[in-house]
């Protein structure tokens, strides 16, 4: 239950929105007041019940609702930092990276919602509805549902004007494309800092503009022609206009990867790589490389056939393996010539680096979802399971039976277990029917790998796999993320 506290954190043309503390929880929430009637709430019951089930990282969560007096309440998640509109005019002119970023985590709120069948519209998307939080740049789409809320009251228009679909003010009927437009009218106030159709003095003028398939004068100011390109694609005519997944597919938000060492053996010769894509903080790929046997060739292409890793990365991942061999190589004749080491052969593409290894980037600052592919030459795992017996798990089984199962049935050791252990635990779940009725998202919070969360999944429903890394076939791969 919410306790309503009194500071305002801001007000609409419909609602007010206060600050408010979750008493069973203790943590502040988001209360928003909207004037209604009881009938036009009663009305609005299958908007809720949808909205009580969206859940995704990249929109603000909806907990709680009721009707008191002329009031529909409902609780919501809390942003601290604001709206995107607001951070647009701090920041003047958001340089690339960041507005890649905030372009992806809308795309990927936006992909989920669309999914949905029928899928649910936003009808309302804007930089005022987009809100962060700014220690982590993270950004959600807010004010969810509300359009069919406001339809009826004083401004009859769902929607605001500037980002409006055609199709919108048409009886026609509209589709899901109608939030890509609106995204592709954010995107342009994004990297222009403008209003679209600023030069427009009112609605009706806009609507002139957009009936006559005019575009907003600041397009012409956007410089950058990938930007462009985008932004024209998803303000294209309905039938031409990109679906969120081609949006985020698009060359100008292409992630790029990174190949960094995480560890070495002290022969040298046993490296840990992880592909780190920028930008995307909760993915990497993790995986064994052997330098006496494996190539950056083949390694890459065995990910790609795996589908671990898109088909588009090969040029720029193998390249970057090879740049590694080379440091590594190149450190290790370094060391050679000032006579601190024994003779290393030059260590290009899968040749032996028995040098010492360089200073390099260690990426310890992604704990999340890692994809760990134990690939064929790992001497310390393997991800076949091996026969154990099938067990029922009762619900109040503690969690360290399944978690030791697990870790056995797949050769892993006492460590992994209590690597794995230690992460649920730090999630509360102490028993086997904590873990039950979990969504796949509620997984990928728990901050295991991949394998590790399938593993666990697998012995708990009694499946035997025979490869739970079988990386292809699991729900968070690059490939299915990027
Ligand atoms: N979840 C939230 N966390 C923090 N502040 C919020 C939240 N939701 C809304 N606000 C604040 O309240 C203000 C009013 O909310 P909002 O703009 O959604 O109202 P509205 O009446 O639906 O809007 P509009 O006039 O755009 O139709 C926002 O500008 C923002 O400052």
């Amino acid at each position: 239950m919410s306790k309503q506290l009194n500071s305002v954190l801001g007000k609409g043309a419909y609602k007010i929105v206060y600050k408010g503390i979750d008493r069973d929880e203790g943590y502040e929430v988001a209360w928003n007041c909207f004037q209604t009637t009881r009938q036009e709430y009663a009305d609005l019951s299958q908007e809720v019940e949808i909205l009580k089930r969206v859940r995704h990282p990249n929109i603000i969560n909806f907990h709680d609702c009721w009707f008191s007096n002329t009031e529909f309440i409902f609780i919501t998640e809390l942003m601290t930092s604001g709206t995107l509109r607001e951070y647009i005019r701090k920041l003047q002119h958001p340089n690339v990276k960041i507005v890649k970023r905030w372009c992806r985590q809308i795309l990927k709120g936006l992909i989920y919602l669309h999914s949905y069948d029928p899928p649910i519209i936003h009808r309302d998307i804007k930089c005022d509805n987009i809100f962060i939080n700014g220690a982590h740049g993270e950004v959600k789409i807010g004010d969810m549902g509300t359009a069919k809320m406001k339809s009826g009251k004083k401004y009859t228009v769902i929607g605001t004007p500037e980002f409006m679909a055609p199709e919108m003010y048409e009886e026609k009927g509209y589709n899901e494309k109608v939030d890509i437009y609106a995204f592709g009218m954010c995107l342009l106030e994004m990297v222009t800092g403008e209003y679209p159709y600023s030069e427009c003095k009112n609605a009706a003028q806009i609507y002139k503009k957009v009936s006559l398939g005019l575009k907003p004068d600041c397009l012409s100011k956007v410089a950058d022609p990938d930007v462009l390109a985008l932004i024209n694609h998803c303000i294209a005519p309905e039938n031409e206009r990109y679906s969120a997944q081609e949006a985020i597919d698009d060359q100008f938000l292409c992630v790029e990867p990174e190949v960094v060492v995480l560890t070495t053996n002290e022969a040298k010769d046993h490296l840990t790589l992880q592909v780190v894509f920028k930008g995307m903080d909760k993915l990497s790929v993790k995986f064994e490389f052997n330098t006496s046997t494996d190539t950056a060739e083949e390694v890459v292409n065995e990910m790609i056939e795996e589908h671990v890793l898109p088909q588009r990365y090969q040029r720029f991942i193998t390249h970057d393996i090879n740049r590694i061999l080379r440091e590594l190589a190149g450190t290790a004749e370094k060391k050679e010539g000032a006579g601190h080491q024994p003779s290393a052969s030059p260590m290009i593409q899968g040749s032996h680096p028995h040098g010492s290894v360089p200073p390099m980037t260690l990426d310890t600052s992604n704990p999340s979802t890692q994809i760990a592919l134990d690939r064929r030459n790992s001497n310390t795992e393997s991800n076949s399971e091996e026969e154990l017996p099938h067990k029922e798990y009762s619900p109040d089984t503690p969690i360290e039976e399944l978690v030791n199962d697990t870790a056995m049935a797949y050769h892993r050791g006492r460590d992994k277990a209590d690597e794995w252990l230690a992460k649920l635990k730090n999630q509360d779940i102490m028993t086997v029917g904590d873990l039950k009725d979990l969504q796949d998202s509620d997984w990928a919070g728990f901050g295991l790998t991949v394998f590790a969360s399938r593993a666990i999944r697998n012995r708990l429903l009694g499946k035997s796999t025979k490869r739970p890394s079988s990386i292809a076939r699991s729900s968070s791969t690059a490939s299915e993320m990027i």
